[in-house]
């Protein structure tokens, strides 16, 4: 029996999160708890250590991220000559590649070697970001500025000034809430490239490439897309008839393991909410829960954790391409930490396949063909 798309499967144990009867935990500690408390830095560290961090210990990881953002020189200065119109979900993937060469520490795949490495990434993938938005848009890149905090720190680079409290506090709440995920595709993916034994770059690199599609992480750049195509709150019931005429999918709708709603969902929409009032530009957010009632009443189907999302970071005055980006800003952490605990206690993952291709062939040569 052929289990498609792997659904329902056990494929690991692991104990860094866990989604049951729809509640989603890290560590043990409920989402909603470390979206209403957590900073990104106090989870990032859950993740990879198992607790939260002591205040030295999370001084200590808030130097580190500091010490750690600023990216090879000969680098920074490749990327102006790499082109800049390609999605920067690629530009992304590859530039975490190419870190790899500049790594001493690449082929040590010692338990300490990698979580330096997951601390460096994490430190380096909202530099990268902020810095392929400036350069396209023809502005130099910002350095980091220390004393921020890590979500102040990327809205900061990405704009050249230090954004508000409110922003800044918007934007960490949604970090906490990206950060991991239990087996998702491209966690998973991780978890399949660390299993080779092969190095941490190689590990991210795949999850990269994985959460860019428009069924895991590339939806909150189609939600957003989506909400310009319709435009104006009049707009939303003939759109979606048409989508569902058409029997399109409806993006930053439905999710393979929560089937009563993605417990992430409500606190994007209440984020979406406050950020409309205070810029006083609700549009986004009506547009928002208009579909969200219609796809529900009609569909039955809940939004997950990219519908709301969307309208947040336009909010935050951020362009629609770099939504993915941020995703992997935050899941850097989830995925390195799954990495981590691959490496600690691993297998091989090969699953098999069922071959129903064409048999006993005999080969033609090329001239009778
Ligand atoms: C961070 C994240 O990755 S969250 C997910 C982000 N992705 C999206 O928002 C893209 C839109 N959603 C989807 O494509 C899907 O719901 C997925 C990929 C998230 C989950 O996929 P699966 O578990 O494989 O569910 P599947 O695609 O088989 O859907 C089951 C049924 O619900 C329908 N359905 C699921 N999602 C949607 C949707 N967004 N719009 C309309 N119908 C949908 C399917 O058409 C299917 O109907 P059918 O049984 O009549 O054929
Ligand atoms: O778990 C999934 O399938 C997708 C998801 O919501 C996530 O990665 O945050």
């Amino acid at each position: 029996m052929v289990a498609k798309g792997l659904e329902g499967v056990v494929a690991l144990t692991s104990e860094i999160s866990s989604i049951v009867d729809g509640v989603l935990t890290y560590r043990g500690y409920d989402i909603d708890d470390l979206a209403d408390h957590a900073t990104f830095e106090e989870v990032s560290y859950l993740l990879w250590n198992g607790r939260l961090p002591s205040k030295s210990e999370l001084e200590q990881l808030k130097q580190e991220l500091e010490a750690y953002a600023a990216l090879p020189e000969q680098l920074l200065e490749q990327y102006k000559s790499w082109p800049l119109d390609g999605h920067p979900m690629n530009f992304l993937r590859t530039a975490v590649s190419a870190l790899s060469l500049y790594d001493a520490e690449t082929e040590d795949n010692s338990h300490y070697a990698n979580y330096r490495k997951s601390v460096r990434l994490t430190a380096q993938l909202p530099v990268i970001v902020a810095a392929f938005a400036r350069l396209r848009a023809g502005n130099e890149p910002v350095a980091p500025k220390p004393g921020l905090s890590f979500a102040a720190n990327f809205l900061y680079m990405l704009n050249g000034e230090v954004p508000s409290d409110v922003a800044a506090k918007a934007f960490d709440k949604a970090l906490v809430l990206h950060a991991d995920h239990e087996l998702n595709a491209s966690t998973f993916a991780a978890r399949v490239t660390a299993a080779t034994l092969t190095d941490i770059y190689s590990d991210v690199t795949s999850a990269i490439g994985a959460l860019k599609g428009p069924l895991h992480g590339g939806a909150n750049e189609q939600v957003m897309e989506m909400l310009k195509e319709i435009d104006s709150l009049d707009r939303v019931e003939t759109y979606l008839q048409a989508k569902f005429d058409n029997k399109e999918k409806i993006m930053g709708f439905g999710h393979r393991v929560y089937k009563d709603g993605d417990p992430r969902a409500k606190h994007l929409r209440e984020m979406s909410r406050q950020l409309g009032e205070q810029m006083g530009e609700t549009k986004w957010y009506e547009m928002s829960i208009k579909l969200d009632e219609l796809v529900v009443s009609q569909k039955g189907i809940l939004p997950n954790v990219d519908f709301y999302s969307a309208s947040v970071y336009n909010y935050l005055g951020i362009q629609s391409d770099i939504f993915t980006p941020i995703f992997a800003i935050s899941r850097i952490t989830g995925w390195t930490a799954h990495a981590l605990e691959q490496y600690s206690n691993n297998r091989l993952i090969r699953p098999r396949a069922d071959y129903t291709g064409l048999v006993n062939q005999k080969y033609v040569p090329i001239e009778q063909r």
